[in-house]
């Protein structure tokens, strides 16, 4: 599967950060049930791997990732346990190296003209702007499309279902990246119901 194909299975990327591993495979069945299907476990607790692991494992109809990659050893153990795709915040020639060879798709973050044509000269065409509303949000994209039209973004990073559908609507957009799917009350008191109305709400907003 390429970058692009992964951005167009669902209008959103629910962005996922976990504590316990043990809530990894009800929540991410509740993002599933909701329309959801992919998911970024972020790297920044303990649990992620686990959680990736395990949602990987146990989860018909997940297509589960990785967020928070920042190095080489990020995106070895993070293919190890069974991610579909990487997600980093930013980028660097040594992540770049590693996530080309890792055999997934991989969304590397940008958040200026000069970033995204670095990648661009690689050949990479599909990114997450990060973090999207405070570097310029839908403006940003909208003059960045003119010079460089090639580039499909993923922004995440301030969006909400309030101004997802501004960047949803833009033509080098074709996938939104959010936490609001999942909120830590929610994931605390293993409220899936409200996370799943949360994914189909989301899931709506491309019809
Ligand atoms: O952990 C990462 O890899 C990140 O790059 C950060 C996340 O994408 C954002 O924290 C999500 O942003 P919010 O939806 O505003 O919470």
């Amino acid at each position: 599967m390429r970058a692009e194909d992964l951005m167009n299975l669902a209008p959103v990327i629910p962005v996922v950060v976990l504590e316990d591993a043990d809530s990894a495979v009800p929540l991410a069945r509740a993002l599933v049930a909701g329309g959801l299907p992919v998911i970024e476990v972020t790297l920044r607790t303990e649990a992620g791997l686990e959680s990736i692991r395990r949602i990987a494992a146990e989860v018909e109809g997940a297509v589960v990732g990785a967020g928070t990659v920042t190095g080489p050893q990020n995106v070895k153990d993070s293919v190890a346990a069974g991610a579909k795709f990487l997600v980093s915040p930013g980028c660097t020639d040594i992540l770049r190296t590693a996530m080309s060879y890792s055999g997934v798709p991989f969304l590397p973050g940008v958040a200026t003209a000069s970033e995204a044509m670095g990648l661009l000269e690689q050949g990479i065409t599909a990114m997450k702007f990060f973090p999207a509303t405070a570097s310029g949000g839908t403006g940003f994209l909208k003059g960045l499309h003119g010079p460089l039209p090639d580039i499909t973004f993923c922004p995440t990073g301030g969006i909400s279902p309030a101004n997802a559908p501004e960047f949803l609507a833009l033509p080098n957009v074709a996938c939104v990246g959010g936490s609001w799917l999942t909120p830590a009350d929610a994931i605390a008191q293993g409220d899936w119901v409200r996370v799943e109305k949360l994914a189909a709400e989301a899931a709506a907003l491309r019809a």
